[in-house]
Formats: structure tokens, C-alpha cells, sequence
């Protein structure tokens, strides 16, 4: 591969290959289900049973993880009779990775046969009507990094794996969202269950109060630093994808607010809220493959 930073992609169809060819034969699981864990939410994969676990550092061609609260670690697993793979700890362009190798995994989930894809994150409130902890469910995204440049789609496009010109107007699954609400609700969680447009923007700083101001007018109810580039390569390659966002603070957007967001705030409402997020995702995966197409 090539060194990070490329523009475009640095990743050929050899290296996806060869990734995908060494799960293959490290594990006999063939997971029709990837589940990406954002922030301090790896322990999604703990509902899972027969676990078998690689650290992305041992994986030929995989990023590593340099951010607290990403384990860096596959997990391969089985829920009900689904085989699904677990990410726990996913990858950044602020970490200096090219979107080609953030969102490297997706394409190795496809080459394996994975079909569907549940993105986490954890993501910053611009909707004021919004509490810290809520559950969006992801309905749309702007990709605030896409309009200056930086897209995961950039150079020649590669049609084994999608068109050039991919729709993005239906990214999120329509019954996925909607099998995700009715879970939320048999679960109990209606009460902080919202549904929302995700803004993606590069990070590494939190928004300034004049940024904050404007996504709210672009029409972003949350704002995080991930998610976008895998969900877009992953409607381009065919996947199903549902998005959950874990609003783990509120953005300011008045200047008389005296409360600071850091990392730390992010990862602990991250575990304040695991184990149902766990739940939540373990009762869609066990029913995403019978009750939607
Ligand atoms: O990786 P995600 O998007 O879940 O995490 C958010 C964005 C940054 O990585 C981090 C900031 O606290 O949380
Ligand atoms: N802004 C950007 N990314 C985030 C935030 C935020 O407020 N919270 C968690 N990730």
C-alpha cells in the first residue's frame, strides 16, 4: 500500500484481496453482518457468542487504531444464528489516514459477504432539543469533508466494486430505520430514541460556537468526525447500511455557555449507555436478515 495522506486511493484491488483472503483462512466464520463500534462503544460486541478476536495490527494491510476508546481489534462472532463481524475501534482522517484506508474494512466486509452494514458513533448535539445520551438514529448525512475535497471516492473508480456516479439519497436503509425504531421501542427506549441528519466535519477540534451556528443552519441536527466516508463506500459497494448515533454532548451555540466538551465526557456517556446500545444492536441483528430485504 501506499504511504497515508494520498489524495486519492491508495489501496489496490490486490491489497483488498489479500486482506480478505487472510480472514478467510484465520476464521470460518462468514459474516452477512458488520458492525462498526464508534467511540468508547466497543462493547457492542460483548452480546455476541463464539467470539474470535485478531488485533488490527496482526491483520496484513489493516490501519491501527490511535485514538482512547478504539481497541483496535475484529471480532468475529455469532448472534442467534448470524455470523457478524465487530469492529471495535474504527479509523480517522484525523489521524492522518486517507479515506481509502478509513474506510478499507468496508471493502474487505463486502469481499468477505457481508450484506449489511450498522454504523456507531458518537456525536455531538446541534438539535437543542436533544439530551445528552440520546440514540439517533442516523436518517441522512452531509459530508462536510466531501464539499472541500476529501472524499473516500476520489481517483479512478473501480466498477468491481460500484458505478462512478453512486446515489447517496437513499444511503440509509429505509426498513433498517424503521426495524430499528420498533426496536428501540420493545426495548424500551423510546424516550431518548431520535432520528436526525449526521454531519460529518474532520475534526480533530470541536466546533468552534460560529461552525456550531452554521451546521444548525445547514440543517445538521448532530455533528461527529467519522461514519460518512464508511457509509458512503459501503451504498457504494452494494452493503444495506443503519446508522446509530450516541449524542454524547451538547454543542455550544450561545457564547454565555460555560461548559467545555472533551474526549473524556464523550467516551464515559459512551459507557453510560453501552449496554443498551448493546442490546438495541443485538435484537436488530438477530432480526435484520428476517424481516427486511
Ligand atoms: O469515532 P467516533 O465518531 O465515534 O467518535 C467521535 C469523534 C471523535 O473520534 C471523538 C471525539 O470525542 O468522538
Ligand atoms: N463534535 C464533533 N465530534 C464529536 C462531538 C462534537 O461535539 N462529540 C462527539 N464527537
Amino acid at each position: 500500500m501506499q504511504t497515508k495522506g494520498s489524495p486519492s486511493c491508495c489501496c489496490s484491488f490486490e491489497d483488498y484481496n489479500l486482506t480478505t483472503e487472510w480472514l478467510l483462512n484465520h476464521t470460518s466464520q462468514r459474516p452477512k453482518v458488520a458492525v462498526i463500534c464508534g467511540s468508547g462503544l466497543g462493547l457492542l460486541a460483548d452480546g455476541a457468542a463464539n467470539k474470535q478476536t485478531f488485533r488490527y495490527q496482526d491483520i496484513p494491510n489493516f490501519p491501527v487504531s490511535t485514538v482512547a476508546g478504539h481497541e483496535g481489534c475484529l471480532v468475529f462472532g455469532t448472534i442467534e444464528d448470524t455470523s457478524c463481524v465487530f469492529m471495535q475501534g474504527h479509523f480517522h482522517l484525523y489521524e492522518g489516514y486517507s479515506l481509502c484506508q478509513v474506510t478499507f474494512p468496508v471493502r474487505i466486509f463486502k469481499l468477505m459477504g457481508v450484506e449489511t452494514v450498522l454504523v456507531t458513533n458518537a456525536s455531538g448535539a446541534i438539535c437543542p432539543d436533544y439530551k445528552v445520551g440520546d440514540i439517533m438514529i442516523i436518517k441522512d448525512h452531509i459530508n462536510l469533508p466531501g464539499f472541500a475535497g476529501q472524499h473516500p471516492l476520489f481517483g479512478p473508480n473501480d466498477e468491481r466494486f460500484g458505478t462512478r456516479f453512486p446515489c447517496m439519497s437513499d444511503a440509509y436503509s429505509k426498513d433498517l430505520r424503521r426495524l430499528a425504531g420498533q426496536v428501540c421501542s420493545e426495548l424500551g427506549c423510546s424516550g431518548f430514541l431520535r432520528e436526525g441528519v449526521y454531519c460529518m466535519v474532520s475534526g480533530p477540534n470541536f466546533e468552534t460556537i460560529a461552525e456550531a451556528r452554521m451546521l444548525q443552519v445547514l440543517g445538521c441536527d448532530s455533528v461527529g468526525m467519522s461514519t460518512v466516508p464508511e457509509v458512503t463506500v459501503a451504498k457504494h459497494c452494494g452493503l444495506r447500511v443503519l446508522g446509530l448515533s450516541l449524542i454524547t454532548n451538547m454543542v455550544s451555540l450561545d457564547y454565555s455557555r460555560e461548559e467545555k466538551v472533551n474526549h473524556d465526557e464523550v467516551l464515559q456517556i459512551g459507557k453510560m449507555r453501552a449496554e443498551v446500545l448493546q442490546r438495541v444492536v443485538t435484537e436488530l441483528i438477530s432480526r435484520c436478515s428476517i424481516n427486511t430485504h
